[in-house]
């Protein structure tokens, strides 16, 4: 993928070309995506213009992408920086008050205006949004069940999604740009897995698809070999997957934000590998699809 920006007419082009060739973008029209933006497809340059060119495509062929963004591993990288000593309990960070402000200068303060930065500058129009923006994702604290509770601090839980935020941007013509922080009743801030929050805002807005771009090719029946990608799962099969011991750390919270996704009518999710180029429109635009397809 070559640097620099696309011109505006350019971009249309490539829609014209992209409306003719595949009719079937029409019947995506007007309907929200939320995709939830991570792994290498976040972190490397290259990979980096290539998801956010295609982001910006779709919404000028009709579609409203919503992105929800991670970033962990930099805020993981911030802390060491100063001292501290990231520690996570069940895939979820512990998160003491100095790491929730931490967080917040991270994730909203730098991850999400960069992404907001470079939609931008690739022809789109987007709005950067943390849960406190609007009261966007309420919530509260996330207690550990368990006689062995541990107190996560700060970590929270989605309680609401404001999701007429989100439609007025979309309608206006605007790419929402989602960091996972929540706000509670009190004003204070949670940290919130990433991909639990594109689950819940894929709910709320009765989305078309959740997509949730990692670096693998999807869920696999055994994560060191990509020979056993499971191509289709229905909720029922992914709740096993999570009760089970196949699938571990990160990717329990993919298939938990999946199922909550279908259990509220989203019609499809799926977790897809952001290393492939075009992943999105792949997965959107082609009928093999790509990744691991999740149904009700
Ligand atoms: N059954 C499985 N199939 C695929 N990946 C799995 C499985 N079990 C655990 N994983 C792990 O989940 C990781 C994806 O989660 P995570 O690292 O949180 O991704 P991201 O940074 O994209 O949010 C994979 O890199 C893999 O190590
Ligand atoms: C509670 C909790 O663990 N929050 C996550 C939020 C960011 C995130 O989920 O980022 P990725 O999707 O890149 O992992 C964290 O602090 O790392």
């Amino acid at each position: 993928m070559s640097g620099g920006p696309l011109g505006q007419s350019e971009l249309e082009r490539r829609a014209g070309v992209l409306i003719e060739a595949l009719p079937y973008i029409r019947s995506f029209a007007g309907k929200s995506f939320v995709i939830k933006y991570g792994g290498s497809a976040m972190s490397d340059p290259a990979l980096q213009q290539a998801v956010i060119t295609d982001l910006v495509l779709l919404k000028y062929v009709g579609l409203h992408p919503v992105v929800v963004h991670g970033g962990g591993g930099r805020l993981s990288q911030w802390m060491r920086r100063l001292g501290m000593e990231p520690r996570f309990v069940e895939g979820l960070r512990v998160t003491d008050a100095e790491t929730m402000q931490l967080a917040q200068m991270v994730l909203v303060g730098s991850v999400n205006q960069e992404i907001v930065a470079l939609i931008n500058r690739m022809g789109g129009r987007a709005v950067g949004l943390s849960g406190t923006d609007g009261n966007l994702i309420v919530a509260r604290k996330r207690q550990t069940p368990g006689k062995e509770a541990v107190d996560l601090g700060f970590v929270g839980e989605v309680e609401k999604v404001n999701a007429g935020l989100i439609h007025l941007l979309e309608r206006d013509g605007y790419i929402p740009v989602i960091s996972s922080i929540g706000v509670g009743l009190s004003g204070e801030p949670y940290n919130i897995n990433a991909d639990t929050v594109a689950g819940e805002v894929a709910a709320a807005l009765k989305a078309d698809k959740l997509i949730l771009l990692t670096d693998v090719r999807g869920v696999m029946e055994d994560p060191a070999d990509p020979g056993t990608l499971i191509s289709t799962l229905d909720v029922e099969q992914a709740r096993h997957l999570v009760t089970g011991h196949a699938v571990k750390e990160g990717m329990i919270p993919k298939l938990e934000a999946c199922v909550k996704a279908l259990e509220a009518g989203v019609p499809r999710a799926h977790i897809i590998d952001g290393r492939r180029e075009h992943a999105l429109l792949l997965e959107l635009f082609t009928d093999r699809g790509i990744g691991t397809m999740v149904v009700g």
